[in-house]
This record gives structure tokens, C-alpha cells and sequence, in this order.
């Protein structure tokens, strides 16, 4: 099917343009325009490198034939999302002599979104970087709005940067070739929109639940372009976070604990423990009085049905998840902070909420 490109304009300090549709990774054109100096490191992953950076670099070459660049393929997976990885993007950064007009072209998922640019934010104190995200769970969310990152043992995303992307360039067709669980795993995230804005959007993704999962083209990038807009106006309002943004961390407290916890490596990807700690503070919120049950129970029925997991691992223990979340970038001296759900399309920032109630709700989610 033909689906036409969609643009979503990001305003704020420095604007940037994210452009989605089928095709465009060969679009030398498109690409080009975003690149401003001689040199551009492509940074991937050992599964999207062998995809698509030919194509890539082949467009790049077409449109700018004396543009430098080099390819840095680091290892797939959230494990790899490290300051040592970090620290061989700036080496190679520094082996194809990038000044400080040169750019990092993120190709691949928010693994390699949020090291890259975080690398970018660093070299030279800040360089343009371009995410190309290849998975859907990257365009429709960590490829817009700045957050850079890598992960420490102690914590999910603990040393990073806000660093706004030059632009997004999202290439649908890359879809093509993604695993059906990363699908399922953007789709947390998809949902995370509707849950807290936009209660429409919700009913539209419960209606469209079959064809999203079954990877329809038009459908997605509708369901892409809907999650960009509501990214692109709420980072653009706040994009460090000192308020509204941190409503798009809902569920992030639990699912980031439940990542950390399992170091990394096994168990549930960024998108399923974002869908656990959906339906936790779903149920945290009922326990508060804030949501009404009937409406926790259906959030965790529409994840089921989009094929997420929904309980927390029966090997993760529930002190330990706590003392996770202690070190959450939301916790105050004051005490925990979470985003809570008043009902579909409504959530809210809370500050000090009772360690005893989360305890509770993380006993009863095994
Ligand atoms: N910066 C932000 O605002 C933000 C937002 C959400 C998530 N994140 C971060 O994003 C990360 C999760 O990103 P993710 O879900 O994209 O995971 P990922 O980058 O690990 O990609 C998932 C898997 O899919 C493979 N893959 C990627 N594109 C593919 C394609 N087109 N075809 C075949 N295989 C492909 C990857 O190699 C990997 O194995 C987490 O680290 C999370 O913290 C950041
Ligand atoms: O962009 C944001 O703001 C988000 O919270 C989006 C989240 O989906 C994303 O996982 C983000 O990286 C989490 O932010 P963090 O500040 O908790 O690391
Ligand atoms: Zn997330």
C-alpha cells in the first residue's frame, strides 16, 4: 500500500523536523539537508547495520560525494547501552577527525538513539546528531524530544543529557523487518500516549488492536505520526522536564526498576516492563483513590490483548524493586514521585507517595 509521508514540525529552541514514511532511508536528499560539516559517524547496532546502513550510506554518498563517513556497529540490546560502548562512540568520533560541525546518524532502536546521541551531546560539548530509528518503539518516541542516555548497574538511564535531535528521519519500511515482540514493545509505549492524553487515541488503538499487530502499514504510521505529535508539543513546551514532561514517564518507575533488576540482559525489554509498570501504577492509582478499578482493570486487558506482559517476573524480588526506585530521576529527598492515572487520557505528577502502598501493589503483581 502507498501511504503518503507525514511531517511533524517540533518547535522550541532549536526546531528540528521529524519526518516519517515508507522509503525514505534512500531519500540522499533529505538526508543530506540535515548534515552540516564533512564528516558523519553512522552509529548501529549488529542486527540493523547489516539491514540497512548500505543503503544508508549509499544515499548519503549519492547526495553529498564529499561528505567523510564512518561506521560504528556496537552489539544489539539493552546490555550494551553502556558507558564502555558510549566510550567507543566518542572514540570513533575521534578517529574520523569530526569537527564540530560533523554528525552521528543514530541508525537503529532507542538503544542506539539514546547512546549515540548522548555521544553527540558530549563530543566536542555537542554535535548534531540525526536518529534514523529502525524500530517502532524508537520512532514513536525515543528518537523525539532530546533524552540521551546510557544505563549504569545501579540504574536505568542514569547518565545522560538532554540533547534535541537535528532531526528524525523514520523510515516505516524498516518495520518490515522487525521482530513481532519489538512491534508488541512500541506498541506499550503507543498506548502510554492514549492512556495519559488522549483517551480517543486510546479507543482508536483498542478498535485497531488486529491490525496494528498484524504490522498494517497505514495504521502504523498513523498510530506514529498521532505519538510524534503528542511527544513533539509536550517536549517542546517543557523539554527539560520540570513539569508536564514527566507524565510521559508513566509506568517507568516500576518497568525501569524491573529493568534494572534484571540487569539488563534477560527477561522483559524496555516496552513489556513499561507495560507492567503501566498496569502497576494503574493499580497503585486505584489503591489511592485516583483511578476507579473498572478502569485499571480494562488498561490491562487492552495490553493483554496487544500480547504485553502485565505481571510483574515471579524471580524479581519486591524490596528490591523499591530500593530501585529510590534512585528513580523522579525521587525526591522528600520521597518517591510517580505518575498516577485518574482515568483513560488523564494522569498526574504525585510527590511523596507511601512506600508501604507501592510495597503492596508490587506483592500483589506477582
Ligand atoms: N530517549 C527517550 O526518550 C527514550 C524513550 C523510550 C525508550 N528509550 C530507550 O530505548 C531503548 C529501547 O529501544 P528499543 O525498544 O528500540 O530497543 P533496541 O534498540 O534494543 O531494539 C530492539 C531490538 O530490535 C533490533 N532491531 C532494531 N530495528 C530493527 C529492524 N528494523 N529490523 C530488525 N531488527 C531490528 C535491535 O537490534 C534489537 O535487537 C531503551 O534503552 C529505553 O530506555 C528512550
Ligand atoms: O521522553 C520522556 O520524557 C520519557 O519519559 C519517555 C520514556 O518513554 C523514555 O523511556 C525515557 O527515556 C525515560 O526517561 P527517564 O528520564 O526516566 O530516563
Ligand atoms: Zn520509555
Amino acid at each position: 500500500m502507498n501511504v503518503p509521508p507525514r511531517i511533524v514540525d517540533v518547535g522550541a529552541t532549536a526546531p528540528y523536523r521529524i519526518s516519517i514514511g515508507p522509503g525514505l532511508l534512500d531519500d540522499g536528499d533529505l538526508l543530506a539537508t540535515t548534515l552540516r560539516g564533512r564528516h558523519a559517524l553512522i552509529v548501529s547496532d549488529a542486527n540493523v547495520a547489516p539491514l540497512y546502513a548500505d543503503r544508508l550510506e549509499a544515499a548519503l554518498r549519492r547526495a553529498k560525494p564529499n561528505l567523510h563517513i564512518a561506521r560504528h556497529v556496537v552489539a544489539a540490546g539493552e546490555a550494551e547501552k553502556t558507558l564502555a560502548n558510549f566510550g567507543t562512540v566518542i572514540e570513533a568520533l575521534a578517529a574520523l577527525g569530526a569537527t564540530r560541525d560533523a554528525s552521528v546518524i543514530a541508525l537503529g532502536g532507542g538503544v542506539v538513539g539514546d547512546m549515540a546521541g548522548f555521544a553527540a551531546a558530549c563530543w566536542m560539548r555537542g554535535i548534531d546528531c540525526v536518529q534514523v530509528p529502525s524500530t517502532l518503539l524508537a520512532m514513536v518516541d525515543s528518537s523525539v524530544g532530546g533524552k540521551t542516555a546510557v544505563d549504569i548497574p545501579q540504574g536505568k538511564n542514569l547518565v545522560g543529557a538532554f540533547h534535541p535531535p537535528r532531526a528524525v528521519i523514520a523510515d516505516t519500511g524498516m518495520l518490515h523487518t522487525l521482530p513481532p515482540r519489538e512491534l508488541r514493545a512500541g506498541l506499550a509505549e503507543v498506548i502510554k500516549y492514549g492512556a495519559i492524553i488522549d483517551a480517543s487515541f486510546l479507543a482508536w488503538l483498542e478498535a485497531h488492536c488486529d491490525g496494528l499487530l498484524a504490522g498494517d502499514d497505514a495504521l502504523l504510521a498513523d498510530a506514529i505520526a498521532r505519538s510524534c505529535q503528542h511527544k513533539a508539543a509536550i517536549t517542546e513546551r517543557d523539554p527539560f522536564e520540570h513539569g508536564e514532561r514527566a507524565l510521559l514517564n508513566f509506568g517507568h518507575t516500576f518497568g525501569h526498576a524491573i529493568e534494572a533488576e534484571q540487569g539488563y540482559a534477560e527477561g522483559l525489554n524496555h516496552g513489556e516492563a513499561v507495560a507492567v509498570g503501566m498496569v502497576l501504577a494503574a493499580r497503585l492509582s486505584q489503591a489511592l483513590d485516583m483511578a476507579t478499578r473498572a478502569d485499571a482493570d480494562h488498561l490491562q486487558m487492552l495490553l493483554q490483548r496487544f500480547g504485553l506482559p502485565t505481571a510483574i517476573p515471579a524471580s524479581l524480588d519486591a524490596d528490591a524493586l523499591l530500593a530501585r526506585m529510590r534512585l528513580d530521576k523522579k525521587t525526591q529527598a522528600s520521597g518517591l514521585r510517580f505518575i498516577l492515572w485518574d482515568r483513560a487520557g488523564a494522569a498526574s505528577v504525585v510527590a511523596d507517595v507511601d512506600e508501604a502502598a507501592v510495597l503492596g501493589v508490587l506483592r500483589r503483581a506477582q
